[in-house]
C-alpha cells in the first residue's frame, strides 16, 4: 500500500506543451493568411494559392487538436507543413527571392515539438533537402537560382541559429529535470517521516480518508492499530536520545517485516505509530499485534553494544465507514490509554486469543 501510495519516484519525460502547439498553429494560420493577402495583391497567383493552402492545414492542425485533443498528429502537421513550406519558398524563393529568409523559423519550432535529439535529426534532414534544393542546378519551372554566397550563408546562419536553439531548449530541459527533482523530493518531505522513513501523520490521515470512501463502497472492514512505545523516556535518559532514535528506526524495520504489504505504518508522532489495516477486522488486527507484541518481548535492540528491551502497547479499532475517521482514533487512544493502565506491554481490547 505504502509504495503503490508513494509520489512519483522518478522523472517523468518533458511533455509537450499542447496548448504552445496549438499557439504555432494560430499563428502559422494567420501569418500564412496575411502573406496570402499581400501575394494577391501583388498578382502573385501561385504564391497566393499555396499560401492559403499552407494557412488551411494550420487551421487543419488546429482543429485536429481541439476536437480531438491529439496533440502528436497536430504537432506533426505543424511541424512537416513549415517544412513543406519552406522547401516550396526555397525552390521558388517567394517574393524577390526573400523566400529564404523564413527558414530561421524552423529550428526553434523542430527542437520545441520533437525536443533535442528529435529535433536534431530533423533539422539534420532539413538542412540535407534545403542543400539539395539550393545546389542542385534544374531548369525546372519556378526553381529560383541563388548566388554561392547566398547559399553558403545562408546554411552557415541556419546552423547558427540550430546551434542556439538546441542550447537553450537543453538548458530548458535540464531546469524542467530539476525542477521535477525537486518537486519530488519535497513531496516526499511532505508525506514521509525523515527518522524512520514511514509516512507521517498528514499523510496516515489522507491514507485513511481514501479508505474511508473505499469502506463506504465496498463495506469492508478495516483496523488501525495505535501503537506506543513503553516507557520511551526512561530509554531516552538511560542511553540518550541517539539511542531513542535508533529505537525508533529499528521499531520501524521491524514492525515492516511483520505487516502485510497492503498495510500502512506511520508514525503517528514522537514515541507513537499508527498501523491503517485494510480488509482486516479487530479480531486479525488483534492477531498481527500479537506477532508483534510477541515478536518484541523475546527480542533486544543492539545500540553500541547495548542490548535495549523495548516493549509496546497497543489500542485497536475498527473501522466500518459509519463513524468519522477522528471517532475511530479516538476509541483506538481510549484503549491504548486502558492498555497502559493496565501495565503496558499490552493490547486492548482483549480477545479470546489474547495472550497478553
Ligand atoms: N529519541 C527520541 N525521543 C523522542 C522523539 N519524540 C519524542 N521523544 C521522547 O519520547 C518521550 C515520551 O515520553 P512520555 O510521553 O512520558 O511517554 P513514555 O516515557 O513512553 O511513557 P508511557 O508512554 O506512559 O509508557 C519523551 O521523552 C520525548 O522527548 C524522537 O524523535 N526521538
Amino acid at each position: 500500500m505504502q509504495e503503490q501510495r508513494e509520489e512519483n519516484d522518478s522523472c517523468k519525460e518533458m511533455p509537450h506543451q499542447p496548448h504552445v502547439v496549438s499557439l504555432f498553429a494560430l499563428v502559422g494560420m494567420s501569418i500564412c493568411a496575411v502573406m496570402a493577402v499581400t501575394a494577391l495583391f501583388n498578382n502573385n497567383v501561385f504564391l497566393t494559392s499555396s499560401l492559403f493552402f499552407a494557412s488551411f492545414i494550420y487551421f487543419v492542425a488546429y482543429f485536429v487538436y481541439k476536437k480531438y485533443d491529439n496533440v502528436q498528429l497536430s504537432s506533426a502537421i505543424v511541424l512537416y507543413s513549415l517544412y513543406l513550406l519552406m522547401f516550396y519558398l526555397v525552390y521558388t524563393g517567394g517574393v524577390e527571392q526573400t523566400g529564404p529568409l523564413w527558414v530561421y523559423v524552423v529550428a526553434p519550432v523542430s527542437v520545441f515539438i520533437h525536443g533535442l535529439k528529435r529535433g536534431l535529426i530533423d533539422i539534420a534532414v532539413f538542412i540535407f533537402i534545403i542543400s539539395l534544393i539550393m545546389f542542385i542546378p534544374t531548369d525546372i519551372v519556378f526553381h529560383t537560382t541563388y548566388s554561392t554566397e547566398f547559399k553558403l550563408r545562408l546554411i552557415f546562419s541556419f546552423s547558427t541559429v540550430t546551434f542556439l536553439s538546441a542550447l537553450y531548449e537543453y538548458s530548458r530541459e535540464k531546469s524542467y529535470k530539476h525542477m521535477l527533482e525537486l518537486n519530488f523530493k519535497y513531496q516526499q518531505l511532505a508525506h514521509i517521516d525523515p527518522l524512520t522513513k514511514l509516512s507521517n501523520r498528514r499523510n496516515a490521515l489522507n491514507i485513511l480518508q481514501q479508505e474511508q470512501s473505499r469502506i463506504e463502497r465496498n463495506k469492508e472492514a478495516l483496523s488501525i492499530i495505535l501503537c506506543d512505545v513503553d516507557h520511551f523516556k526512561h530509554i531516552n535518559d538511560k542511553y540518550g536520545h541517539s539511542a531513542g532514535d535508533a529505537v525508533l528506526v529499528e521499531l520501524s524495520h521491524l514492525f515492516n517485516i511483520q505487516m502485510r504489504k497492503q498495510d500502512c505504518i506511520s508514525r503517528w508522532g514522537g514515541e507513537e505509530f499508527l498501523f491503517i489495516l485494510p480488509q482486516t477486522n479487530a479480531e486479525n488486527a488483534n492477531v498481527i499485534a500479537e506477532k508483534i507484541l510477541l515478536k518484541l518481548n523475546k527480542y533486544a535492540l543492539n545500540y553500541n553494544d547495548e542490548k535495549i528491551k523495548v516493549t509496546v502497547s497497543m489500542g485497536i479499532a475498527q473501522f466500518d465507514g459509519s463513524q468519522s475517521i477522528d471517532a475511530v482514533i479516538n476509541n483506538a487512544d481510549n484503549l491504548l490509554y486502558q492498555a497502559k493502565n493496565s501495565g503496558r506491554n499490552q493490547i486492548f481490547p482483549k480477545f479470546e486469543n489474547n495472550k497478553t
